[in-house]
């Protein structure tokens, strides 16, 4: 595999605002968000509920509009980056179909996009053995634990080999030591294929453990209050969270949350 040398920006946003108009007044869920995630970064964000994660990250993949401000995806506006399958989606809830078998849930995307079969097929294969689910294609999304409907879910997103990959809390839902395992699997599977992964969390361990870049946010409006460049080295054995630099960079995390909350 070769190494980018060079920092290549994939997404720039210069001071994007968002603003919901509802039944009770405008909602303003994002304020003057600026951010630069290059390419093969592992962008994760997190904040209290309604900071504005998940529609930042809505607005990367152009399924909302900014009321102001800019935002570019490969050079691009959202919109066309979409148009060109610049990423892949990857939901809270796998969001599989229960009706299709699990290689039929990650084909759909293909037969959309119009893949041949021989393509959808060997697609399909080179997915599923990233995500370690060679052998289950045949299976229904029920009759697969929780951790590995995410696998799924993330192999469907992964399908199209976008090299961006937006991830709203997908582990979020499942017990810690399925959490530990898929957030190792994530870290290989980032290592193996260079993508660019932007990740929403609430949990302040799994911002650390997968990022090379931390964006703590704060609610209210939603806002970016401090982005943490990681010094861990890309490997990382699940151990690193015992070592200083790594209690340090959760410390910094957590006073920075604690800070936006004191603005309340
Ligand atoms: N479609 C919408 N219409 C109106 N308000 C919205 C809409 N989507 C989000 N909001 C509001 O915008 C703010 C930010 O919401 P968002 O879902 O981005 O937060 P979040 O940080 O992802 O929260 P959580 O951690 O609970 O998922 C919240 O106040 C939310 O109620």
């Amino acid at each position: 595999m070769t190494t980018e040398t060079t920092t290549q920006a994939v997404i720039e946003a210069r001071n994007l605002d968002l603003v919901f108009q509802t039944n009770d007044g405008p909602v303003q869920a994002l304020r003057d968000v600026n951010l630069t995630i290059n390419k093969g970064d592992f962008v994760s964000f997190i904040g209290p509920s309604g900071c504005g994660k998940t529609t930042f990250l809505r607005v990367m993949a152009a399924l909302e509009q900014p009321t102001g401000g800019e935002i570019t995806v490969n050079g691009m506006t959202p919109d066309e980056a979409r148009r060109q399958r610049a990423y892949g989606y990857v939901f809270q809830a796998s969001g599989l179909y229960p009706w299709r078998n699990i290689a039929r849930n990650i084909k759909l995307p293909l037969e959309i996009m119009g893949y041949t079969k021989a393509e959808r097929e060997k697609r399909l294969n080179e997915v599923l053995e990233l995500v370690e689910l060679s052998g289950f294609e045949g299976k229904y999304p029920w009759q697969l634990s929780g951790g590995m409907q995410q696998r799924a879910s993330i192999a469907r997103a992964l399908a199209f080999d976008a090299d961006i990959l937006l991830m709203d809390e997908p582990f979020g839902a499942l017990d810690e030591i399925v959490r530990d395992h898929l957030n190792e699997q994530l870290l290989k599977l980032w290592a193996r294929t260079n993508k660019t992964i932007g990740f929403v969390t609430h949990s302040i361990p799994e911002a650390v453990y997968l990022s090379t870049k931390i964006v703590v946010m704060s609610p209210r409006p939603g806002r970016i209050t401090d982005v943490i460049e990681s010094p861990l080295p890309k490997e990382r054995p699940l151990d690193i969270r015992d070592s200083p630099e790594f209690i340090e960079i959760a410390h910094r995390v957590r006073e920075g949350l604690r800070a936006g909350h004191g603005d309340d």
